[in-house]
């Protein structure tokens, strides 16, 4: 894929739409730095975030440069009133492989333009540009789970949070050989950036990170109030060879120095020699009476690491990548199965892209997707298959609250996955 997203026209039927309420939809020239730094100040506005210095601006600037970058602005204000930028990020999807997915951000709406259809306007020009260059399917990471399902999206990877009882735990995960050191973003960057694109490779519901987004994940943004308190540890096999790392902080210990807390920013592990070895590393820390860690996968292993099972308890579990499916032959074939079958889906689409009758035939794992006229064995709208589609285990619950009508085993059993799917940041 090439840089397509960035040139592609705008959207006429939003444009228009918005033009009738006398808002102007317009593309955001990278280039154009006052521009570009409006949006900026409106997007961090949108998400209660605060007015960003001038360098921060720089840092943004830079790190947007890549993406198509959308505003809506109403007459006689030069900071969008709606924002919302996009990409093509590779997907991981099951069987090793990688889908191209158009990866939208920064949906905001100000306070004072919101419910009039500014997000609606926003969205559909997003997914007709995206359905328009053949980008098979749309992804994103939500504020509220409440909002995207009227476009399309179901939530397809949920992640768990956690607090690990350092006092109360003991290691009960094995050896853990290989090579624990300190470093900095600055002298492992390019190492982390690869030891990423191992461990995003090795799940499926992981995408290939833009160097803005797996910066992130080694260190703190410019502008961050804790960017001292940042500390990355990386993980060497015992041949050598670069593994992981654990970006963290530790905070508290004022009252009593040997109760600090850990808050594990991010833990890359492209083995699991690597993460084994990690979370002893922050388990055992001295001073530490709590490890805490977030956007974990629901098949994280601590709790089978430690000997005291209930000293590690998961504090939040919610929705987090949302998958819009555009095309259907192209994303169901994108993937591999884990057991054969034939079956006819009938997917509804409010919106126009991804409806119709498609028979899923499955052989040695592999998929063709023709059209069919028979009938059905399951029937959905396409925010059911979006939930499916990466192996996480719905489509029972999804078939009991009546948004999958039919076979919806024969479904669970075709698209479910033995090792859950995973999204491990935001994005
Ligand atoms: C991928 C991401 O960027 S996720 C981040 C989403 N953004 C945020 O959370 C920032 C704060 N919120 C906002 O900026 C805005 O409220 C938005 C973007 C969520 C919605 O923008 P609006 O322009 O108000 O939405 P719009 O008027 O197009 O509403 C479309 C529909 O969504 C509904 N809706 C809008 N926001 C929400 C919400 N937060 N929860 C539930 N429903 C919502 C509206 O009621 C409307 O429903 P209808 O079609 O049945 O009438």
């Amino acid at each position: 894929m090439t840089d397509t997203h960035l040139t592609a026209a705008l959207d006429e039927r939003s444009a228009t739409d918005l033009a009738g309420s006398g808002l102007r939809l317009a593309l955001v020239d990278p280039t154009d730095t006052a521009a570009l730094d409006a949006w900026i100040v409106a997007d961090f506005r949108g998400f209660h975030g605060r007015r960003p210095t001038a360098e921060v601006l720089a840092e943004a600037r830079k790190n947007f440069g890549g993406r198509r970058t959308t505003a809506v602005y109403d007459e006689g204000v030069t900071t969008p009133v709606g924002t919302v930028n996009s990409w093509v990020a590779p997907l991981t999807v099951p069987g090793g492989g990688a889908l191209d997915t158009w990866a939208i951000s920064s949906v905001t709406v100000a306070p004072t333009h919101r419910r009039r259809g500014v997000a609606t306007a926003l969205l559909g020009a997003e997914l007709r540009t995206a359905h328009a260059l053949r980008v098979p399917a749309a992804i994103l990471t939500v504020s509220e789970s409440t909002i995207y399902g009227r476009w399309g999206f179901g939530p397809a990877t949920f992640a768990t949070g956690w607090s690990v009882d350092a006092k109360r735990v003991r290691w009960a995960g094995g050896p853990t050989p290989g090579r624990l050191s300190f470093t900095t973003p600055d002298e492992y960057r390019e190492t982390g950036y690869a030891v990423l694109a191992d461990a995003m490779r090795a799940r499926h519901g992981e995408i290939a990170l833009e160097p803005y987004l797996a910066d992130r994940l080694l260190g703190p943004l410019t502008g961050d109030d804790d960017e001292a308190r940042y500390l990355l540890v990386r993980y060497d096999s015992p041949d050598g060879r670069p593994e992981g790392f654990v970006s963290y902080l530790v905070r508290g210990g004022e009252e009593d120095f040997s109760r600090h807390v850990v808050e594990v920013n991010y833990l890359a592990a492209a083995t699991d020699a690597a993460l084994t070895a990690l979370w002893r590393y922050l388990l055992e820390l001295d001073l530490v009476a709590e490890v805490k860690a977030w956007t974990r996968g629901v098949d994280e292993p601590v709790q089978l690491l430690v000997q005291d099972i209930r000293g590690a308890r998961i504090t939040s579990e919610q929705d987090h990548l949302w998958v819009r499916i555009l095309d259907v032959p192209a994303t169901l074939t994108a993937r591999r199965y884990e057991s054969d079958g034939d079956i006819v889906l009938e997917v509804t689409d409010g919106l126009g892209f991804a409806g119709g009758r498609y028979r899923l035939i499955v052989e040695d794992g592999e998929a063709r997707v023709e059209s069919s006229s028979d009938a059905p064995d399951v029937t959905l709208p396409v925010e059911s298959l979006g939930s499916v589609y990466l192996g996480h285990d719905l489509a029972r619950g999804l078939a009991l609250a009546g948004r999958i009508q039919g076979d919806a085993e024969a479904l669970d059993r075709l698209f479910r996955t033995a090792v859950p799917p995973r999204l491990s940041t935001w994005f």
